[in-house]
C-alpha cells in the first residue's frame, strides 16, 4: 500500500469500503464528503472499474498513463479531479459524486473512447482452462528428459523434480524468485522453494494431479530461462 495511502482517512476512502457507498439502481452513490486521495494506476483502475465499468476504466487509465487525452477529455477528466502528470505514476482522484459524474462523462462509456481510439473491443471468448493431467511416458521422454539433462533431478518417493539454483548473491536470488513468482501467479502454478542467501532450492510438482504435469515443465523451462538471463 503506497505510503500516501497509509493515513486512516485515506485508507478508509482508498479501500472504498461498501459502507461508504450505497448501491442505488446500480449507481454508486457516494456518501462521503469530498475526499482527495492519491491512487496509483492500478488502484485508479479498480476505483474506475467499480464506478464506470472495466473497459472504460482500462481505457481511461491507459490514456492517463500514456498521458494522451483529447483536449475535450483533458477538460472533462480535469473536471473529474483527475490530475495526471507523466512524471509521477499516480492519478489524484477527487472522489465525489460530481467527480464521478464528470469522470463518467470523460470516459463517455467505453464506446466513446473506443470510437475515438478505434479500438473496437472484441469480446474474446473466455479461454477454456486446459485440463491438467499427469505427464505420460512419451511426454516424459520428450519434455522431462531435457530438464534432467540440465541439472534437474527426480525427487525420491514423489513424482516431482528438483533443482538447486546458485545465483550471484541474495539480491540476484530474490530477483530470480520475483520473476518466477509473476509467472506462477499468471499460470496459477506455484513452485515449492527454499531460499538461503544466493541459493534457491526448487521442487516442482502439480498438487492437483499428484504428480508432474505440463505446468511443471513450463515452470521449469521458465526457471531455466530466468536463471540464464541472470548469469
Ligand atoms: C486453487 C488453485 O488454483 C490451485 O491450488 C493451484 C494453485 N497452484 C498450484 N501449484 C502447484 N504446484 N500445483 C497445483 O496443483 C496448484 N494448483
Amino acid at each position: 500500500m503506497p505510503d500516501e495511502l497509509a493515513s486512516p482517512r485515506r485508507t478508509a476512502v482508498h479501500t472504498g469500503k461498501q459502507q461508504q457507498n450505497t448501491q442505488n439502481n446500480n449507481k454508486l452513490v457516494l456518501e462521503k464528503p469530498k475526499t482527495k486521495m492519491l491512487l496509483n494506476i492500478k488502484c485508479a483502475q479498480n476505483v474506475l472499474k467499480l464506478n464506470f465499468g472495466k473497459a472504460a476504466a482500462n481505457l481511461l487509465a491507459n490514456r492517463l498513463k500514456s498521458g494522451y487525452l483529447t483536449p475535450l477529455q483533458q477538460q472533462q477528466t480535469r473536471g473529474a479531479g483527475f490530475n495526471y502528470s507523466r512524471s509521477s505514476p499516480q492519478i489524484s482522484v477527487l472522489y465525489s459524486p460530481a467527480a464521478k459524474t464528470a469522470a463518467a462523462a470523460a470516459t463517455g462509456g467505453s464506446s466513446v473512447l473506443r470510437r475515438l481510439y478505434g479500438t473496437q473491443k472484441k469480446e474474446t471468448p473466455a479461454k477454456k482452462s486446459k485440463m491438467v493431467v499427469r505427464l505420460n511416458e512419451q511426454e516424459r521422454a520428450e519434455k522431462l528428459q531435457p530438464l534432467l539433462d540440465c541439472g534437474w533431478t527426480l525427487v525420491e518417493g514423489r513424482d516431482a523434480i528438483f533443482k538447486q539454483y546458485v545465483l550471484k548473491d541474495f539480491n540476484q536470488a530474490f530477483a530470480f524468485m520475483t520473476g518466477v513468482a509473476l509467472l506462477a501467479e499468471k499460470i496459477n502454478h506455484h513452485p515449492e522453494w527454499f531460499n538461503v542467501y544466493n541459493k534457491v532450492d526448487v521442487t516442482l510438482s502439480t498438487h492437483d494431479v499428484g504428480g508432474l504435469s505440463s505446468q511443471d515443465i513450463r515452470m521449469a523451462n521458465y526457471l531455466e530461462t530466468q536463471a540464464n538471463l541472470l548469469k
